[in-house]
């Protein structure tokens, strides 16, 4: 019997807090992602909420969950260091690196993701691609950029479109791209960063992921090398 996306994610939220419970101490902080796999990551994370002292969500909705759950949220201002940030993907390649705000929370992912140790990511095999693109690359930028930046993303050779009815944790638009060429996600995601009303793109590449975990059909498994190809899963 094959099992369902949901029941994928459902095993990586229980792998990704077995994989974490030996980094946590009373005194730890554990950087929480967004979306729906990270919802079941913090039901999880929930059930040893006596084993660390508090989390940082990256965005309101995580907040809410968490908080819900009796675990105490910190503000970022308030942390100096985190173990690990635990966040699902859009995308994510062999590298780890990552497409992330599909769910619109990129800037807080990335920003909390850059003050934990360890970023572990995890996805179905559904988010695994040879090469990151085909979901569109979310840019949260300002709102009185949001034409000027899409004029730049075209000269790069994406089509941007503005994500309707959508604002941020931060009060800013999305634009979403497609039609990029991805032969250098790192590059590519310097070039956008350095665009004036630019405040985050959804690439995770200069960043890569530290492990990702990923349910499979053949089960849950660990991928952490680098070098490795997708063959090799
Ligand atoms: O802004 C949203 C985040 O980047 C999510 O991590 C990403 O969209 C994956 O979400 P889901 O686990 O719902 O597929």
């Amino acid at each position: 019997m094959a099992y369902s996306q949901q029941a994928l994610k459902e095993q990586v939220a229980k792998a990704a807090v077995e994989y974490i419970l030996p980094l946590l101490s009373p005194t730890a902080v554990v950087g929480v992602g967004t979306g729906s796999t990270a919802d079941l990551f913090i039901d999880e994370l929930a059930k040893h909420k006596q084993q660390f002292k508090a989390a940082v969500a990256s965005s309101e909705r995580s907040a809410k969950r968490l908080a819900d759950h009796g675990i105490l949220v910190l503000d970022l201002n308030e942390v100096e260091s985190m173990p690990v940030y635990v966040d699902g993907a859009d995308e994510i390649n062999a590298q780890l690196q990552m497409i992330k705000g599909g769910g619109g929370a990129l800037t807080r992912e990335k920003m909390v993701a850059s003050v934990a140790e360890r970023f572990v990511c995890i996805v179905d095999e559904s988010k695994l691609v040879e090469r990151l693109g085909a979901f569109k690359l979310p840019i949260e930028v300002l709102p009185m950029a949001i034409n000027s930046v899409s004029r730049q993303i075209e000269k790069l050779g994406g089509v941007a479109r503005q994500r309707v009815g959508f604002i941020t944790d931060n009060g800013n638009p999305i634009i979403d791209v497609e039609g990029f060429s991805v032969e250098d996600a790192r590059e590519l995601e310097s070039t956008i960063n350095q665009i004036p009303g630019v405040v985050c793109c959804g690439f995770f590449a200069l960043s890569p992921a530290t492990i990702m975990i990923i349910g499979t059909q053949e089960g849950v498994k660990q991928l952490s090398h680098q070098p490795l190809s997708l063959q090799y899963l």
